[in-house]
């Protein structure tokens, strides 16, 4: 399979579909970001770069960062993890209130922002600077030092981070937080405004097509095991309430961001990573999912068939 060939294709017919959404503007930093800007980057196992369009721009990774923090903590808390958050898709908005007091403070998946901000929390236990740990560990995966912070974006989700800090109290209110709450909210933030571009994206999400072993970091980043569970949580938890949706249309796992980033994994294959920042309704870039679904169907097999 020539995959430049197979990202050209798949980046001039989503150009020419243009499907439509609005850039988030509930931080109001992410509202300034070009609406325009189109890349894809995908990776294959030998590390090899395939690029198209703006995937060499960085981009705040939002969400996205919360598959990186959980990788970070999975492995030291093993299944005690598993009590603090569950491993259901929440079929509810990413950032919903009533859905934590419903279930009385155990988010149901650590891609929500209830979930995310336990994982920050259990990260937090056991690192001093847990931010820098954090862009220490994207550094390593990406295999160079290219993790920068938007310090406006950063700082403008914490002046707005009403929604985020209620969910902590809630979280707290039950048990299931550990430390400062301040704290906590502002290394969350801080992985929120990360920047990377598509190609290194894709590149630090490698070693979940590859078993658990990053060949940027030459080590084993994961088990096989905990790598397999990662990825099923992303299959049905990865896009929000869109999850079913994507997994149906793509069937990859994958993650968004509402940066309008969406990086996903094809086992044993490849990564690769979308960006176009305008979203639908449920946090998602239409110009991503789309080019997703293109570049699978344009492929002969699937996740779940080789090929013939
Ligand atoms: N869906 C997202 O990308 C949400 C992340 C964003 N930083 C928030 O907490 O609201």
């Amino acid at each position: 399979m020539d995959y430049q060939q197979l990202i050209d294709e798949v980046y001039h017919e989503v150009k020419s579909a243009n499907p439509k959404g609005k850039v988030a503007d509930y931080i109001p930093e992410l509202a300034k970001v070009n609406p325009d800007h189109f890349g894809i980057a995908l990776v294959d196992l030998e590390g090899k770069v395939y690029g198209a369009g703006d995937f060499d721009i960085p981009f705040s990774i939002q969400s996205i960062s919360k598959v990186l923090t959980l990788t970070m903590v999975a492995h030291v808390f093993k299944d005690k993890l598993w009590s603090r958050v569950n491993v259901e898709p929440s079929g509810n908005p990413f950032n919903s209130i009533a859905q934590l007091e419903f279930e009385k403070g155990i988010p149901r998946n650590p891609f929500i922002n209830a979930g995310a901000l336990v994982i920050t929390d259990a990260l937090t236990s056991i690192h001093n600077d847990p931010l820098e740990k954090i862009h220490g560990f994207i550094n390593e995966i990406v295999g160079r030092t290219c993790v920068q912070i938007d310090e406006s974006v950063m700082n403008s989700e914490i002046a707005h981070s009403e929604r985020n800090t209620a969910l902590a109290y809630f979280l707290k209110a039950y048990g299931n937080f550990e430390n400062d709450i301040q704290d906590v909210i502002r290394t969350y933030c801080g992985q929120c405004a990360i920047e990377l571009c598509c190609a290194d994206l894709a590149r630090s999400f490698s070693f979940l097509a590859n078993q658990g072993y990053s060949i940027f970091a030459n080590r084993q980043i994961l088990s096989p095991i905990d790598t397999q569970r990662i990825n099923a949580l992303m299959l049905t938890c990865g896009f929000y309430d869109e999850s079913g949706e994507f997994a149906f249309r793509v069937g990859l796992p994958g993650k968004s961001g509402v940066g309008g980033g969406i990086v996903a994994v094809m086992p044993n294959k490849f990564s690769v990573a979308v960006w176009s920042p305008p979203l639908n309704a449920k946090g998602n870039s239409p110009k991503g999912v789309k080019a997703l679904q293109l570049l699978r169907e344009k492929l002969k097999y699937s996740l779940f068939e080789e090929r013939k």
